[in-house]
């Protein structure tokens, strides 16, 4: 493997070996490390997001870097989660591609800030659709389609909204509702042998993507002073986590969602609160 790939060599590769994964928003940040990871070990994984051009250049980069001598291991396609037939078509791919689907990451989402009051319903709708409502459709879906009868894990990543989210009140709102999601789903699916988990990254996880999102290269550093690790996150440190959830050494942890913050969410938030007018 190419030394520029970053993974963690804390997990027995005979655990994932033939497993297939589907990592939504799998081509950049948190989710390309979460791709690494289960490529590097034996994984088969689908990644898919609504930008093309940018999903493919990053599968046909990870092919040659990670798992340059079994390229078909990897698979992108289109998929914006908000649109139904989208989601159907990417577990049905799947399957088609991969004959199975043993596990779902649902790390694709985001949002913008912008205080409350000038959140427009369209702008309000855009990130509940994405982060609440694409995540539903595809636990729904690869569900319907497969885990019903084959068991399997899902987990989900949310975000740390533990005391409100001032700024982010519709990402809040949105990850809040999944983090609920993730404990009715694991107890509806549980006879079935499904495991639905979430993992809450704390908000200084670096990802460069993620940066150029907000249009500043410094947005996650701003948070320095209240990151009690006093240093960014990795998006490694939160892949980890992940693929010990995706792993049989939690089998038995379902509905429960792990921070992955080093005690940020009990520390001070970044908000100051201003003068009343
Ligand atoms: C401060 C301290 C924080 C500190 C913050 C520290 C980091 C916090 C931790 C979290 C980190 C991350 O999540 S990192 C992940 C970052 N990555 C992402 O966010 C990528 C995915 N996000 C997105 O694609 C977008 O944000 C999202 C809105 C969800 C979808 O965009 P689309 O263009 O597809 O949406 P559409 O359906 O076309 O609707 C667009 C409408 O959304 C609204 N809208 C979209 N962008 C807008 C913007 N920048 N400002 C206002 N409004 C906006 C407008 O009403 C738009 O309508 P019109 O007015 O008609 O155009
Ligand atoms: N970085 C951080 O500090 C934190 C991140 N998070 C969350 O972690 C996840 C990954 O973020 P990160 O890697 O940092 O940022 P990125 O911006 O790099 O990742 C977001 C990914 O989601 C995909 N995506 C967005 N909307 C959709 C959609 N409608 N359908 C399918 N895919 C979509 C994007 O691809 P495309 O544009 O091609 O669709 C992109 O690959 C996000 O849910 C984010 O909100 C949570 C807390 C903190």
């Amino acid at each position: 493997m190419a030394a520029a790939v970053k993974v963690s060599s804390v997990f027995r590769k005979s655990l994932f070996k033939g497993k297939v994964a589907i990592v939504t928003g799998g081509g950049t940040g948190i989710g390309k490390a979460i791709t690494q990871e289960l490529l590097h070990l034996g994984c088969k994984v689908m990644i898919a997001s609504r930008n093309i051009e940018r999903i493919q250049k990053a599968a046909e980069e990870m092919r040659s870097t990670v798992v340059p001598n079994k390229p078909t291991n990897l698979a992108h396609m289109q998929c914006n989660i908000r649109k139904e037939d989208n989601v159907k078509d990417l577990i049905s791919s799947t399957l088609k591609q991969f004959g199975k689907i043993d596990y779902v990451v649902n790390n694709g989402g985001g949002q913008f800030p912008s205080p409350a009051s000038n959140i427009s319903v369209k702008g309000w709708n855009a990130v509940i659709d994405t982060n609440l409502t694409g995540t539903f459709i595809v636990c729904r879906e690869v569900y319907n389609q497969w885990m019903e009868q084959n068991g399997g894990v899902i987990v989900n990543i949310i975000a740390d909204m533990w005391k409100g989210f001032p700024t982010m009140s519709h990402t809040g709102a949105a990850r809040a509702g999944v983090d609920n999601l993730t404990k009715t789903l694991a107890i509806e699916w549980a006879p079935d042998g499904v495991r639905v988990n979430s993992v809450a990254p704390g908000s200084f996880i670096y990802s460069e993507t993620a940066a150029a999102n907000y249009g500043d290269s410094k947005i996650f550093h701003h948070m320095l002073d209240v990151v009690p690790v006093k240093r960014l996150g990795t998006p490694e440190e939160v892949s980890s986590c992940v693929c010990y959830l995706l792993s049989p050494a939690a089998s038995l942890i379902s509905g429960e969602t792990v921070k992955v913050d080093g005690a940020a969410s009990l520390h001070n938030t970044k908000y100051e609160i201003r003068v009343s007018k």
